[in-house]
């Protein structure tokens, strides 16, 4: 289960503020808000129209493509409405329809294609919109959204929603769609048609071509293969100044290093030699097995000769798995060698066999030279790049050295619209981690868009999702640092049905910050809701230390009582739920004024609080012990692409160290990958250590990577596991059940196979075996049954849910395969 999965989820209960689709997707189901904002945008627009005639309807999706402006409505209604200008042209001649113009307009009535498309909203209709950049998953969020807005031919009669529960890569075939270019002219010569029109300027020039290959013809009739050789290797040198008969070659352009090398000796653990990576490590002994350099033929080629026994297909079974005619492919070669129209050399061989004839030639220096070079170049060539050279640092030595600023990360939690994201908000802003022109901004678009209060919100929620319906739904990241600390926040969604995400952001946190709502009965449904909730569950995900910001104190007019009594409430039972007073602390603030965040607070009835500052609490925070020599363990909270960038990792650094060069294998995949550079907190970093969330760019990638997977080190890898041992606090009745099993960002389906005892909370001895139910509150001991291998390791937190709810959390004790 990807954390994708709770997306297409209604809300009930105690939110009911807006519409959330069951099906996910539906991007026509317009909340009550929306529907309000459209009618009174609508009657604005009239106003503004006057007696320019346009329709309701025209009024509505107008007002809905540009997100209620009215102004842009009323302006591009008045441009609709405005009448052509007549071309000044004469008018032409009329035309006897012939038989080509009949087709063409029934052509043009129904289009190929068009009849097995459902009808959908003209993507110039659609609203797109791009919020402004938060951070390291907004990046990756807007190249998403830049892809959806671009204009493509082919429309995908599948929902997007139908791709929700696919991990990456595992797209089952039926769902897998071969795009087809469709040229957008009638191809000419061989494939059908005239032959494309040749200007004079075109032909004048192709004919002194001609002249001039005919007088190299006469000069030097021996060795015009050589000449076509060098022409190959012009256009496949990078830069002119680099034409054969200087001296850079492609072979000197920088290629990518050999794709496999040997992992070096790391210096930070100089007893374990890992062992060399057989299937990977590049032979340096035996010589290099000469390349057969055929290829077999493409698809496309093996259509033109339909009707001919076809090839036997030689491609990768990847290869024919993609391939939309496979099936074609099932002769022997004895019956295809005799019609191959490809068994001779190609055009490249019969290039590449007259420059091994040409040595010793006028070109012999430089060319031949070239050759064997290019052969190998070409064949070294790889898409992705090669990773940087292992620089061999011993990371822990390179941190210690660096003395550098202590990096914490915190989950921010607790019931909906208790004003987490407002508070981060605000937060940034103080810090100066974002700017005042950026808010400014995010203040006129959200008042234009009807929710001005949430505008702060907003600079954590970028989606239009989040932004229009205010509400968190997945993990937002952003960075600022104090004098003290470096801090990664990790917003989480405050929502119940969103729990899942909340869970992901607090199994990458060092501890968090929960916020309570100080309004009158708002703290009160929050305790029954997910402030209790959200505790207990970081509690049992291994967070110890807690900050309450107690919210919205200009609510409660920064009433000290209500201050006390909330704080009173809340100790007793954050008591009970594990946490030792001494590691939590709380603090009054009010997020949307801004008030004691990063300075105290200046409102007249806030003056008998003499605490500390919000931000000066999170400075408190003790940097905790980190796993610095232990093997490398990265929890993939998002895997995406950039331009640079083929395939990139981001997560927390749970245990180990990384740096340029490490070799990776990914669990429960097996995947294996390179290090090929590292971002902590949105810089390049030459390192990275345990407790850091680093985005990791990978190279060399072989096979698939999901979010929830486990980036390990390639010599220590982790243990994947179908059925374990954990020590849980019941939520709810524990029983033998199917539950979903939460680890860090990953989830997957599973049981509670048997309960093996109840257990003492204090001493952990066994209080009953064989217990029938595992009441709320018990600990107890009990395997768990998983449907695919999870990777786990003893110590580890995992968290049980069922229906919707948390029902336990616990700690690994013992792992089977
Ligand atoms: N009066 C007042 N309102 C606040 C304060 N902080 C937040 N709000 C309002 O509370 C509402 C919800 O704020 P959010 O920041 O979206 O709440 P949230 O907890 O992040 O919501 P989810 O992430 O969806 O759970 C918005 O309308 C805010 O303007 C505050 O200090 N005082």
């Amino acid at each position: 289960m990807s954390h994708r999965r709770v997306k297409g989820v209604s809300y009930d209960g105690d939110y009911d503020g807006d519409d959330y689709d069951d099906d996910g997707g539906d991007e026509n189901v317009i909340s009550p808000e929306d529907r309000e904002q459209l009618r009174l945008g609508a009657v604005e627009v009239r106003r503004q129209l006057g007696d320019v005639a346009v329709t309701d309807k025209e009024v509505l999706d107008a007002l809905w493509y540009y997100y209620f402006d009215t102004d842009k409505t009323v302006s591009y209604l008045k441009n609709l409405r405005k009448p052509t200008p007549k071309p000044a042209t004469k008018k032409p001649k009329e035309k006897k329809e012939t038989p080509f113009d009949k087709a063409a307009a029934a052509a043009q009535k129904n289009p190929v294609g068009e009849p097995l498309l459902p009808k959908m909203r003209p993507p110039e209709m659609r609203p797109t919109y791009c919020p402004p950049e938060t951070g390291r998953l907004e990046k990756h969020r807007k190249l998403d959204r830049a892809r959806m807005t671009f204009p493509l031919p082919f429309v995908n009669p599948l929902p997007a929603s139908a791709y929700f529960d696919i991990p990456l890569g595992k797209v089952p075939r039926q769902l897998n769609a071969n795009l087809i270019h469709m040229p957008m002219y009638p191809p000419g010569g061989l494939l059908g048609g005239a032959p494309p029109k040749v200007s004079k300027l075109a032909a004048l020039a192709a004919a002194k071509k001609k002249k001039i290959e005919e007088e190299k013809k006469v000069a030097a009739p021996a060795a015009p293969a050589t000449d076509r050789a060098i022409a190959l290797l012009d256009r496949l040198t990078l830069h002119k100044e680099n034409a054969p008969g200087s001296s850079v070659s492609l072979r000197s352009v920088p290629l990518p290093e050999p794709a496999v090398q040997q992992r070096p000796k790391r210096a930070s653990s100089p007893s374990k030699e890992p062992a060399p990576d057989t299937k990977r490590s590049k032979p340096t002994e035996a010589p290099r097995a000469p390349r057969a350099l055929s290829a077999a033929p493409s698809s496309f080629a093996m259509a033109l000769f339909v009707g001919r026994p076809p090839v036997p297909d030689v491609r990768s079974p990847n290869q024919q798995a993609g391939s939309m005619f496979s099936p074609c492919f099932s002769y022997t070669s004895e019956l295809f060698a005799e019609h191959n129209p490809f068994a001779g050399p190609s055009p490249d061989d019969i290039v590449l066999n007259a420059q091994k004839g040409a040595k010793g030639k006028a070109t012999k220096g430089n060319a031949a030279k070239q050759e064997p070079d290019l052969a190998q170049g070409v064949a070294e060539l790889a898409l992705e790049g090669s990773p940087k050279k292992h620089k061999n640092l011993n990371v822990v030595e390179e941190y210690k050295k660096a003395n550098m600023k202590h990096s914490a990360s915190f989950v921010v939690i607790g019931h909906v619209d208790h004003g987490k994201s407002t508070l981060m908000g605000r937060l940034l802003l103080e810090l100066g981690a974002i700017d005042t022109k950026a808010v400014d901004k995010l203040r006129h678009q959200s008042k234009k868009a009807g929710k001005a209060s949430f505008a702060l919100a907003w600079v954590m929620d970028s989606t239009p999702d989040e932004r229009s319906r205010g509400v968190t739904v997945d993990v937002a990241t952003n960075y600022f640092e104090t004098p003290k600390t470096r801090f990664t926040i990790l917003d989480a969604p405050g929502h119940r049905d969103f729990i899942p995400n909340m869970i992901a952001g607090a199994s990458q946190a060092d501890f968090a910050v929960l916020v309570v709502d100080a309004g009158t009965n708002s703290f009160e449904s929050g305790l029954r809701g997910q402030t209790k909730e959200h505790a207990l569950l970081v509690r049992s995900l291994g967070v110890t230390r807690l900050v309450v910001a107690v919210n919205k104190m200009d609510m409660a007019n920064w009433a000290e009582e209500r201050f006390t009594e909330i704080s009173q409430q809340l100790s007793a039972f954050l008591t009970a739920a594990g946490f030792a007073p001494k590691n939590v602390s709380f603090i009054p603030v009010a997020g949307l004024r801004g008030d004691n965040i990063a300075a105290a607070p200046t409102a007249p009835e806030a003056a008998w609080y003499k605490g500390p500052t919000l931000v000066a609490a999170l400075d408190a925070a003790e940097p905790s012990a980190q796993a610095l020599e232990a093997p490398l363990r990265l929890t993939v909270a998002e895997v995406f692409r950039q331009a640079a960038h083929p395939t990139s990792i981001a997560g927390r650094i749970d245990s180990g160290t990384m740096q340029p060069g490490d070799a990776l294998v990914i669990a429960p995949s097996g995947a294996t990958a390179t290090v090929r550079a590292i971002d902590i907190g949105g810089k390049s970093s030459a390192w990275a250590v345990a407790g850091q969330i680093a985005v990791v760019h990978l190279g060399e990638l072989e096979g698939n990577i999901k979010v929830g997977d486990v980036a390990c080190a390639a010599g220590a890898v982790v243990q994947v596991a179908h059925r374990f041992t954990v020590k849980i606090l019941a939520f709810e009745h524990v029983l033998p059940m199917f539950v979903d099993v939460m680890r860090g960002t990953a989830g997957v389906a599973g049981r509670v196979a048997g309960l093996v005892a109840t257990l003492d909370k204090a001493s952990g001895a066994v209080v009953r075996k064989k217990p029938r139910v595992v009441p709320p509150g018990q600990v107890a001991r009990v395997t768990v049954v998983v449907d695919e291998g999870v990777p786990l390791e003893v110590g580890w937190r995992v968290v049980l849910r069922a229906e919707g709810q948390s029902v336990a959390a616990g700690l690994v004790e013992g792992v089977e395969e």
